[in-house]
C-alpha cells in the first residue's frame, strides 16, 4: 500500500440538482492525504467543505472522478472511515456507554460484516467501550444519558464513538464548533494527544484559523463557490508535540496564521450581496 497516497481524491466534482438547475459545489479537487497525516479542510462558509468530507466518508458519491482510501475505491460509509460530526448525533435514551457500545457491537460483534474476521464476545466489546470513554476522559459518565451531561462532554462521546471503531481514517466536521473557547482549547489539546497516540489519518473541516493551524500538517484551502476548488495548500511545519502557550509567540505559527488569513480574507474575500 503506497502510505503516501493513503487517501486519493482525483478530479472530483460534485453537482446538486436543485428545484432551480443543478449547483456545481464542487469542481477539479484533486488532494492526497498520506497514512497518519493530519489534513485541515478550510473555507468560508458554503464553499463545499462539508461535501468534501461527506464524499470521503463514502456518505454520497461524487459526479465525476473518484476516491480512494487504502488502495480501494470509497463506494460507501466504511469501519475503517469513522466521522464526527459537529451536532454529536447521540441516541439520547442511551447511556454514554451504550452510544459508545452500539458502535462497537456494530464493528467487532456478532453482527459484524467484515468476512474473516471472528466476533468477538460482550466482555471484550464492554473493554473497548470503557478504553474509548477513558481516552477521552469520560469513564466517570459512562452511566449518563447526552441530557445530563455538558456539551464537551457529548463531543467527546461522539469522539470516544468514532475512535473505538479503531477507524484508520478520523473525519471531523466541525467537531468543535459549537463549544465555547475554553472547552474547545481542551479538546483541541486532547484531540492532539490521542491522535499522536492512534497514529489516525485525521481530515477535519474547520472555520477556525488557530484549530487548523494548531492540529494540522497541511491546511488545505477552498475557494468560494460555486463551483469550489483547491486555492492554496499550506504546508504547517510546526514541530510536535505542540504547545498553544508556546506556539503563540513562535514565528513561524505566525506566519502560517497569516497566510491563512490572506487567503480568506485578501484573495477569498466574500462578497456579500446587497440585500434586494
Ligand atoms: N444536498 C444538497 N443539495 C443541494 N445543494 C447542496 C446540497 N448539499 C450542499 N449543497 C450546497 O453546496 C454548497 C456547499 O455546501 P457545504 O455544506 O458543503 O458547504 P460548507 O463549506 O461545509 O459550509 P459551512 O461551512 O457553512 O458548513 C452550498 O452552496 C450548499 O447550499
Amino acid at each position: 500500500m503506497n502510505t503516501a497516497k493513503y487517501i486519493e481524491i482525483q478530479g472530483v466534482e460534485q453537482t446538486f440538482k436543485t428545484p432551480k438547475g443543478s449547483f456545481p459545489a464542487l469542481r477539479g479537487i484533486s488532494l492526497t492525504v498520506a497514512q497518519g497525516e493530519f489534513v485541515a479542510l478550510i473555507g468560508h462558509s458554503g464553499c463545499g467543505k462539508s461535501t468534501l468530507l461527506n464524499l470521503i466518508a463514502g456518505l454520497a458519491a461524487p459526479t465525476q472522478g473518484t476516491l480512494i482510501c487504502a488502495n480501494r475505491e470509497i463506494k460507501g460509509p466504511g469501519p475503517e472511515r469513522a466521522v464526527v460530526f459537529q451536532n454529536h448525533s447521540l441516541l439520547p435514551w442511551l447511556t454514554c456507554f451504550e452510544n459508545v457500545y452500539l458502535a462497537v457491537e456494530r464493528v467487532f460483534g456478532a453482527s459484524s460484516r467484515v468476512t474473516g474476521v471472528p466476533a468477538e464476545n460482550k466482555a471484550q466489546l464492554r473493554a473497548r467501550t470503557d478504553a474509548a470513554l477513558a481516552l477521552v476522559g469520560l469513564s466517570a459518565a459512562a452511566q449518563k444519558r447526552p441530557g445530563e451531561i455538558s456539551g464537551g462532554m457529548k463531543q467527546r462521546v461522539g469522539i470516544a464513538r468514532a475512535l473505538s471503531m479503531e477507524p484508520q481514517v478520523l473525519l471531523m466536521d466541525e467537531p468543535f464548533g459549537a463549544l465555547d473557547a475554553l472547552t474547545r482549547a481542551k479538546l483541541q489539546d486532547e484531540l492532539l494527544a490521542i491522535v499522536a497516540k492512534t497514529r489516525s489519518t485525521v481530515v477535519m473541516v474547520t472555520h477556525d484559523v488557530d484549530e487548523a493551524v494548531l492540529l494540522s500538517d497541511r491546511i488545505v484551502m477552498l475557494t468560494n463557490g460555486p463551483a469550489a476548488t483547491i486555492g492554496e495548500i499550506l504546508a504547517v511545519d510546526l514541530p510536535r508535540p505542540r504547545s498553544r502557550v508556546a506556539l503563540a509567540e513562535d514565528t513561524r505559527y505566525l506566519h502560517c496564521r497569516k497566510a491563512v488569513i490572506d487567503f480568506l480574507y485578501t484573495r477569498q474575500a466574500h462578497v456579500e450581496k446587497a440585500a434586494a
